[in-house]
């Protein structure tokens, strides 16, 4: 048995920070933002944290798709931004959903954890289970130094996810998962300092970035690998991670492939690390894009801090 998705769901924080809003308050610009980035408004959370973003994902599909919590027998949260160490964000959904038969993680992937996630649902379901959530959610608002104009302006929160059920045809067909510890300094966020009687460590500035770093890396090593996972096959969509308009613009172009096949709504979320795949994956079906009635071959590209990245094959 395969793992085949049969339901989609997004949550965004209902506060809606635009461009002109931040220049308010910090040294940037609409222009700037917008030409740079392709970002013109974020969704930022203020007293939910990354656990109910997930809740609020869970509880959707499991109306959408009129099951009851307790046939779940897994639930994956993607993120960067946790609530906890522990409980895990998946634990605490579960229990707030009472999906009590679902085994329940959290996976660190940063901008790639939901391709992780979804590829790590999909080997548990070739192995037996029936039924699971796969979700990527982040508040990484709460890891930002929002005294730095470069990476403040790039994030925002946010959540989505998808119903993984056992199926007899495949339909995620070719999964690559990949890292590189040596540059794990091209984004770093969310160090606990050691303050005990033992050792005394300072606080660290929040999220910091290697711009160029990143954008290198995407361009290439992201690139190179997506040439060899595709191969000859003829692609309907390449659904990327949603970091930056001018980066995807630019690897649609070493990848030879039209514009059209990248879409993107990064201008509504911004930079939304682990949720932003399942968002526009969710808005594209929404939008019937994607009819999920298996005639689409639809790639997954997750990229960024680690550095991790991966891609998936989609039958969708
Ligand atoms: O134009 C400029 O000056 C700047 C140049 C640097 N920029 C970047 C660079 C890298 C990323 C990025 C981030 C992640 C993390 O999720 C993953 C993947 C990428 Cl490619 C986003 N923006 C912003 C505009």
């Amino acid at each position: 048995q395969y793992g085949k998705i049969t339901a989609t769901a997004r949550y965004l924080p209902k506060n809606i920070v635009t461009n002109d809003e931040l220049a308010q308050w910090m040294d940037t610009s609409d222009e700037w933002i917008q030409s740079r980035t392709g970002i013109k408004q974020r969704h930022i959370a203020e007293e939910e944290n990354t656990s109910d973003l997930c809740t609020e994902v869970a509880r959707k599909l499991l109306a959408k798709a009129q099951i009851d919590a307790a046939s779940l027998d897994f639930i994956i949260v993607a993120t960067m931004s946790p609530d906890y160490s522990s409980p895990s964000v998946a634990c605490q959904v579960q229990g707030r959903i009472g999906a009590n038969q679902a085994m329940a993680f959290d996976l660190a992937a940063a901008c790639a954890g939901f391709v992780y996630a979804l590829a790590t649902g999909e080997n548990f379901i070739r192995t037996g289970l029936k039924r699971g959530l796969v979700i990527g959610g982040e508040k990484t608002s709460k890891l930002i130094n929002w005294e730095d104009r470069s990476t403040a302006v790039l994030f925002g929160d946010g959540a989505a996810g998808v119903l993984l059920e056992a199926d007899n045809k495949p339909s995620i067909t070719r999964q690559m998962l990949r890292a590189d510890g040596e540059r794990s300094n091209s984004l770093v966020a969310g160090f606990r300092p050691t303050k005990t009687k033992f050792h005394q460590e300072d606080d660290q500035a929040g999220l910091t970035m290697d711009g160029r770093g990143i954008w290198n890396f995407a361009l290439n090593d992201v690139v190179k690998d997506l040439q060899a996972f595709v191969k000859e096959e003829p692609i309907d969509l390449y659904l990327f991670h949603q970091a930056n308009r001018r980066i995807i613009e630019k690897m649609a172009k070493k990848l030879k492939e039209p514009i059209e096949k990248f879409p993107m709504n990064l201008a509504n979320y911004g930079n939304t690390s682990a949720a932003s795949i399942p968002i526009l994956l969710d808005e594209l079906i929404e939008a019937g894009s994607i009819h999920l009635n298996g005639t689409q071959k639809v790639v997954l590209t997750g990229y960024g801090g680690g550095l991790a990245w991966g891609n998936l094959l989609l039958e969708l």
